[in-house]
């Protein structure tokens, strides 16, 4: 598939808020090229009445003042063409970039398994850059140097139409030859644009994964993995850039004869006394601007179909659409106090690569307000999947999931997610302040909000530690903080939202006993006052739960308390006494 120039209006929508500007750049634009096609013009006065042996020295000096003055206007005017084109560009791109961006925020967990990171990375940079290129200069340059060839060539026509005809069936011999290498250069563009990608999806991969990858001293191997990629990237590179090279060498080749051509003609006139060298002189001014239009044009054709083609891929993005089917008019269940009420009606799923194993299996069951149901099972039997459909990250094929009263699936999706928080089991600290981190769970919370919520789920002691307590940077270019720390932030951010359900990803990972205490305790402290639901990895947690969920293969095999279950020596008997370390 290649993308031809007309992907190029995709881009609309993002220029019409500019539309003032757009008139502004074609004026410039129209003023610019209508001063350079004056200049033969005046330049042939200097050179018929200035420079003739019976020109008087003001005339002279007239003549050279207007070619002054025609001067000074296109400098102008070139510079205003240049100032709104450029800003034009720098806008166009910075919207679309968010555009993109927001976009993609927005899709669902299948979208992210099927698209690579580094591949929406190296679109919002270097697709991006293209357009800018494009909207930025090369379509100016184009516009303007049609607008120029166009003049150049009335010009001609008017005074020198015999010449003219000779020049236009000389460029059409140019034009056909071009539009054939144009399409070639275009079918590259796009193939080398796609290995640009993947080489970037390769690099985004490894680098967050950068200490697995040293610690299997994996270096050279994925280093040669590179270096394959982008050896593919150069080969198709190289291929475009070849096309092109032809193209440029082919385009100034007929433009230079087609020049030629011009002035053989023109000089033959002034020797037989048809015309004269001032008529000469603008005709020869006339046909380089036609000329070099002609070569510009071939340039900025270029540019255009390789815009083309990342707008293409810009506008495949934007237009990507989540698959949760979002309810046209949602419904707003009303808040619940002491916790949600949850419901799940025979929920079947599977995921879409997966069509013939169901990781939930008619999975139902009835979770009252305020209730702590822990949710246990082997691994791979369908807990993480219970969490991410809650969440409406995928949706079950059957089967339905009720919230305080209300489908999931009519509710907004933003009011859903406000209902809950989730505490995963490697929580994500962002770069930035400990209170900015804390405040992720409310933005506008109150400084003694996210103190009282660092209290209540332990972490007030450990950061008042950290080298600028709550205002330490952490992340990336900042503290690393331990497993535990991690944890206790991410309470503290779930505790700040202070949603009516709470979902747990207890960690597998072995705490030392201290963090562990300080993290049961958090948790503890999270769950007062609404709903959890928890996967479970500790004994203290299952014998705390109301209710325990045992899942097997997507399937709710049993469910009671812990003593009951216990009691009942079945699956959850044996689980307990591997996971839990609890023989009775
Ligand atoms: N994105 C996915 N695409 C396809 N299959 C998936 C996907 N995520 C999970 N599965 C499959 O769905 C089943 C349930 O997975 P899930 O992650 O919910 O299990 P889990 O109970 O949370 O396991 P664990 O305790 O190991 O985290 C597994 O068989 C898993 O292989």
């Amino acid at each position: 598939m290649s993308a031809s120039p007309q992907s190029l209006t995709g881009l609309a929508p993002f220029l019409k808020p500019y539309r003032w500007a757009l008139v502004l750049a074609g004026l410039f634009l129209l003023l610019a090229a209508g001063t350079t096609l004056a200049f033969p013009w005046v330049l042939r006065q200097l050179i018929d009445q200035g420079l003739s042996t019976g020109a008087t020295a003001d005339q002279l000096s007239g003549n050279f003042l207007q070619l002054f003055g025609v001067a000074a206007a296109l400098a102008v005017f070139s510079s205003g063409r240049y100032y709104t084109v450029s800003w034009l560009g720098e806008r166009i791109t910075g919207d679309l970039r968010n555009a993109v961006y927001g976009h993609v925020l927005k899709q669902s967990p299948a979208f992210f398994e099927t698209t690579q990171s580094g591949e929406v990375l190296s679109r919002l940079t270097n697709d991006t850059t293209l357009v800018q290129t494009v909207v930025g200069s090369s379509f100016s340059m184009g516009l303007r140097n049609l607008v120029m060839g166009a003049g150049a060539l009335v010009m001609l026509v008017w005074t020198n139409p015999v010449l003219m005809l000779q020049v236009v069936v000389v460029l059409a011999a140019v034009i056909f030859p071009s539009v054939y290498l144009g399409r070639r250069v275009r079918r590259l563009s796009r193939a080398n644009q796609d290995r640009v990608a993947d080489s970037s999806a390769i690099a985004s991969e490894v680098l967050n994964a950068i200490s697995v990858v040293q610690s299997y001293t994996a270096e050279g191997r994925e280093t040669r993995r590179f270096i394959d990629s982008t050896a593919r990237a150069l080969g198709t590179a190289l291929g475009r850039i070849r096309a092109r090279a032809v193209l440029v060498g082919f385009i100034i080749m007929a433009s230079s004869a087609v020049l030629l051509w011009g002035l053989y003609m023109g000089t033959l006139a002034v020797r037989a006394g048809t015309s004269t060298a001032g008529q000469l002189g603008e005709t020869v001014f006339y046909v380089i601007l036609l000329a070099s239009a002609f070569a510009v044009l071939g340039e900025v054709y270029g540019d255009l179909l390789r815009a083309a083609g990342a707008t293409e891929r810009l506008m495949e993005l934007l237009h990507t659409e989540s698959n949760l089917k979002i309810a046209a008019q949602p419904q707003q269940a009303p808040w619940p106090q002491g916790g949600s009420s949850l419901q799940l009606e025979s929920v079947r799923f599977h995921y879409p690569s997966r069509p013939d194993t169901w990781a939930l299996d008619q999975l139902t069951g009835q979770i009252h307000p305020g209730q702590t149901v822990a949710v246990v099972g082997p691994s791979g039997a369908g807990k993480t999947t219970l969490f991410d459909l809650l969440m409406r990250f995928h949706d079950p094929q059957s089967g339905r999931i009720v919230l305080d009263g209300l489908p999931i699936d009519q509710m907004d999706l933003h009011d859903l997610r406000e209902r809950m928080a989730i505490v995963p089991q490697d929580p994500v600290i962002f770069s930035g302040t400990v209170i900015e981190n804390i405040r992720y769970g409310r933005p506008d919370a109150s400084l003694d909000d996210v103190h009282a919520a660092a209290e209540a789920a332990y972490a007030q002691e450990f950061i008042r530690e950290l080298p600028e307590g709550f205002d330490t940077y952490l992340g990336d270019r900042g503290v690393r903080l331990s497993g535990g720390q991690r944890q206790r932030i991410a309470i503290a951010r779930a505790i700040l939202k202070n949603p009516p359900l709470l979902l747990l990803d207890e960690a597998t990972s072995a705490l030392d006993a201290q963090s562990e205490k300080m993290v049961q305790a958090a948790l503890d402290k999270a769950m007062v006052g609404r709903t959890t639901l928890v996967i479970a990895h500790r004994l203290a947690t299952v014998q705390r739960a109301d209710v325990i969920w045992v899942l097997e293969r997507g399937r709710l095999m049993e469910q009671g308390a812990h003593a009951e279950l216990q009691a009942k020596g079945g699956l959850y008997a044996s689980l307990a006494a591997l996971q839990f370390n609890a023989v009775v």
